[in-house]
């Protein structure tokens, strides 16, 4: 774990000594798009651009449903780093299920940043969008990488399923943030956290956005009314992986995902949502966490459990 400074790496945690024990994430430094503006500097073109990911990271996961959602599998390939992230950052280390760097043979993902800004500061996260003709990363935001996603290449596979529908975007701008601050960052400043009142003060906000949540859920289908939105996705992958990491490696544990009924039958419904499945793997999931953090689990033994009842059936699947 660490970061690029000037573009050399080294090798350093997070800081929370300046915020009282407090983890703060920080903002993406890529933030361009592709988009289908005749006068755009990455148009949607097949074959152009590539993803890089953790199978493991929650934001990396975001951007591989949409591209199994939205029929990009063909047109963006990707490779998969090793789920360990220790001295040297994300790597291209052998491990099953990953791929090595498929475009440069790289070691380390940090090389893949340099390679777009030689004389970088950054932290090096996943995912990145590299976008192979002008050599550089288009965007490594994965809240902006799913909108991409969602609209950009629409002319070139068809597909014109729409998850940021215009006439519900304020309503998932609003979610968003809510779940973002709560729950999808809410675990990591739960598990990140080194003095007890800021592990306190995270755990509390982070339980009583799941019991809105689940309220929420006892009278609809989805976060937006009865659509089916990003704002599903993007809490998605961090529901699928509570159970087996965050309750017990970031103590996030005052009740399992399992003992909120709908939260669980919604889960079940997302999950078994064509395609989506396929994006999950468990071990990576798993072996990342509880291997990477050694601060937090200096043993690096990774749990056999819990058994999930993802396969289950959900009332969601029938419509209810
Ligand atoms: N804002 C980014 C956050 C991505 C992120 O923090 N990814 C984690 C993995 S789960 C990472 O690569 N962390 C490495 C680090 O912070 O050095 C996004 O949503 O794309």
């Amino acid at each position: 774990m660490g970061l690029l400074v000037d573009g050399h790496w080294q090798d350093q945690w997070y800081d929370t000594k300046s915020s009282g024990g407090k983890f703060k994430r920080q903002a993406s430094q890529f933030r361009d798009a592709i988009s289908d503006s005749p006068d755009a500097r990455f148009a949607p073109e097949s074959g152009r651009y590539h993803l890089y990911v953790s199978l493991a990271c929650p934001w990396a996961h975001r951007t591989l449903i949409f591209r199994a959602l939205k029929q990009l599998d063909a047109h963006i390939d990707v490779s998969v780093v090793s789920p360990d992230m220790l001295e040297h950052g994300w790597t291209f280390a052998e491990y099953p299920g990953t791929t090595g760097d498929r475009l440069y043979g790289c070691d380390y993902l940090h090389q893949i940043y340099t390679r777009a800004k030689p004389d970088i500061t950054t932290r090096v996260t996943v995912p990145v969008l590299w976008d192979k003709h002008h050599q550089t990363i288009v965007s490594n935001e994965s809240a902006d990488i799913i909108r991409m996603f969602n609209s950009a290449f629409n002319g070139l596979t068809g597909n014109q399923d729409d998850y940021y529908p215009q006439a519900h975007r304020h309503a998932i701008d609003e979610i968003n943030q809510f779940v973002y601050d709560n729950i999808n960052n809410g675990v990591y400043k739960t598990g990140f956290a080194t003095t007890q009142a800021a592990y306190e003060e995270a755990f509390e906000q982070l339980f009583a956005a799941l019991d809105e949540v689940e309220h929420r859920l006892s009278g609809q289908r989805y976060l937006v009314a009865d659509v089916l939105t990003e704002a599903d996705w993007r809490l998605f992958t961090t529901l699928v992986r509570f159970d087996a990491v965050y309750v017990g490696h970031f103590k996030c544990n005052r009740r399992r995902i399992a003992d909120y009924p709908e939260i669980s039958d919604y889960l079940r419904h997302l999950y078994q949502y064509p395609g989506v499945s396929e994006t999950v793997n468990m071990d990576h999931i798993k072996r990342h966490y509880y291997f990477s953090h050694t601060m937090i689990n200096p043993t690096q033994i990774v749990p056999k459990g819990p058994a999930l009842d993802l396969e289950q059936p959900s009332k969601r699947n029938q419509g209810g």
